[in-house]
């Protein structure tokens, strides 16, 4: 039985940068004393098989091949899609000659099945009768962004009809990183090899890649055993895992934590209330707010299970910040004189904290560090606490995390498609997007659910990774029953308890 906040039995998988994947690979091969190409037709046929699969009525591929092994893949393929009867043509972006090694045996022996191989040209593409395109332009190797050739082909992909099946990683998408290189392929699957990377799964790689797929061609788990690694990944897929300590029979609200929110500044009431609202959903035994008095009266409504009071001074907040074990400052706090106040206050007060909002834009004006805190910067607010812009923030977001470790210590969460959590020795991959939750009152909900499982004796980033996952699977239920674009913060909301009842992960 994992222990509370550790990942279950299925641990989850590294991720690894284009450097490290080439270790992997050679140590793969290494291993199963296999050459280059043997490895090479692995991956073409694990990726002709998934396209049988997923495809099956699609006969008509087009299959445009790169000048390295990326390319030597759609050889591959393109050779066993003749086999199997399907009609193939073939774009090549290099002359056979020019190729090197695996790639170039895989042309060979695409030539030698009398297959065709035509010269990559966009304009050709726009007319082919294709129901298929196979992208194995580029892969872990790309180098800058596609220009020329590459750019026209890649944008024709994009405008044709036809859907796409990237090889390895969309063309033109950063696998470190998760930044389209100018242009990148949207495909509407992607099949991976090995291991994963972290682009295929934050920054644009969610968008680029469709239907993502990782098919470790046999690596066992440990083949990376050594090497740093990128980050831990959680699949979007993973079951949530059991979170939360074990309840006696006898347990009193007072084991499970006070949190107290400090926020709802005049006019946004709600975000503490949702933040509030999530403690309690999670687990929290008591939960009080620290609103504006104008909000006292309200914020309670419809929940008497909350203990509000309205806060004039810092004074006023002193017994909270007493009582209470947790704190949750920020949601709703505003950059007024009196968010000023309740923010010093709250930050002088010892224990441990999740910083959200407004909480963070005021942190970024007078930066301090902390070990036992965690920061939920969304990237415009990371731009801000690192003072570089929100571009530079999406350009890496796993060099953005760790600066934030790096400056303000205790755990920093990155939110966005693929959200990272730092605690500066390992940073965790949450993957899964989910476009229903990017609106209002989302943020004062993860910041709640945290703030609870940090109540209830959580490690800082055991709690923030539980907060994700548990957002991320309310989340898509929300979704299956009421679609993205109608899905509201508060329905998330009513989805946490049932899903802390699934047998799974029922303390
Ligand atoms: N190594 C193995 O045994 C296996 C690798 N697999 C596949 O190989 C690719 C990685 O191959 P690599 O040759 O390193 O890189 P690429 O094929 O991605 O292409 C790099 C190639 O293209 C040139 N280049 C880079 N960027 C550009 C650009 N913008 N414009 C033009 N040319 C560019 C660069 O100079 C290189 O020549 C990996 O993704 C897998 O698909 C097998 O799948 C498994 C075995
Ligand atoms: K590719």
């Amino acid at each position: 039985m994992p222990s509370v906040g550790e990942p279950s039995d299925a641990a989850p998988l590294w991720a690894y940068r284009a450097s490290e994947m080439r270790q992997l690979d050679a140590r793969l091969m290494a291993r199963e004393h296999i050459d280059d190409y043997t490895l090479m037709r692995r991956a073409g046929r694990a990726a002709f098989f998934r396209l049988r699969r997923h495809w099956p009525q699609r006969r008509r591929l087009g299959v445009i091949c790169g000048p390295g092994n990326n390319g030597g893949d759609g050889y591959v393929i393109a050779a066993l899609a003749r086999a199997w009867g399907l009609s193939v043509r073939l774009w090549a972006m290099a002359p056979v000659e020019s190729l090197r090694g695996a790639a170039r045996r895989a042309a060979q022996d695409f030539l030698a099945s009398d297959g065709q191989i035509e010269p990559l040209d966009a304009g050709s593409l726009r007319t082919a009768d294709v129901d298929a395109w196979v992208d194995a332009l580029f892969g872990t190797g790309l180098a800058r962004p596609a220009s020329g050739v590459a750019h026209d082909v890649i944008s024709t992909l994009n405008a044709h009809p036809a859907p796409v099946l990237a090889i390895d990683t969309p063309s033109g998408l950063c696998t470190d990183t998760g930044v389209m290189r100018g242009i990148a392929v949207q495909a509407a699957m992607t099949v991976s090899f090995i291991a994963p990377k972290p682009g295929l799964y934050t920054g644009a790689g969610p968008d680029c890649c469709g239907t993502l797929i990782l098919d470790r061609l046999g690596a066992p788990d440990d083949l990376g055993a050594g090497l740093p690694g990128a980050c831990r990944l959680w699949p979007a897929d993973t079951p949530p895992e059991m979170l939360l300590p074990p309840r006696s029979p006898t347990a009193h609200k007072g084991q499970f934590g006070h949190v107290l929110v400090v926020g709802g500044g005049v006019g946004m009431a709600g975000a503490a209330r949702m933040a509030a609202e999530a403690a309690l959903r999670v687990g929290a035994g008591l939960v009080s707010v620290a609103t504006a008095p104008e909000h006292a009266a309200a914020a309670g409504i419809g929940r008497p299970e909350l203990m509000v009071a309205g806060i004039q001074t810092a004074e006023d907040l002193a017994p909270l910040l007493a009582r209470s074990t947790v704190r949750a400052l920020g949601p709703g706090l505003g950059r007024s004189s009196w968010s000023e106040q309740l923010f010093s206050a709250t930050l002088a007060a010892p224990g441990p904290l999740v910083v959200d909002a407004d909480g963070l834009n005021l942190l970024a004006e007078c930066p301090c560090w902390r070990e036992n805190w965690i920061l939920t910067p969304h990237p415009a607010e990371a731009a801000r606490l690192l003072g570089v812009t929100t571009a530079e923030i999406q350009a890496d977001r796993l060099a953005a995390v760790r600066a934030l470790t790096d400056r303000y210590g205790g755990v920093a969460l990155l939110k966005g498609a693929g959200t990272l959590i730092d605690d500066g020795q390992q940073i965790a991959l949450c993957a899964g997007a989910n476009p229903g939750l990017a609106s209002g009152g989302m943020g004062d909900v993860l910041t709640g659910l945290a703030a609870g499982l940090l109540a209830q004796g959580l490690a800082p980033v055991a709690a923030a990774r539980g907060a994700v996952r548990l957002q991320l699977h309310a989340g898509a239920h929300a979704a299956q029953t009421l679609g993205h674009a109608g899905m509201l913060a508060s329905d998330v909301l009513d989805r946490i308890a049932p899903l802390l009842a699934l047998p799974e992960i029922r303390p």
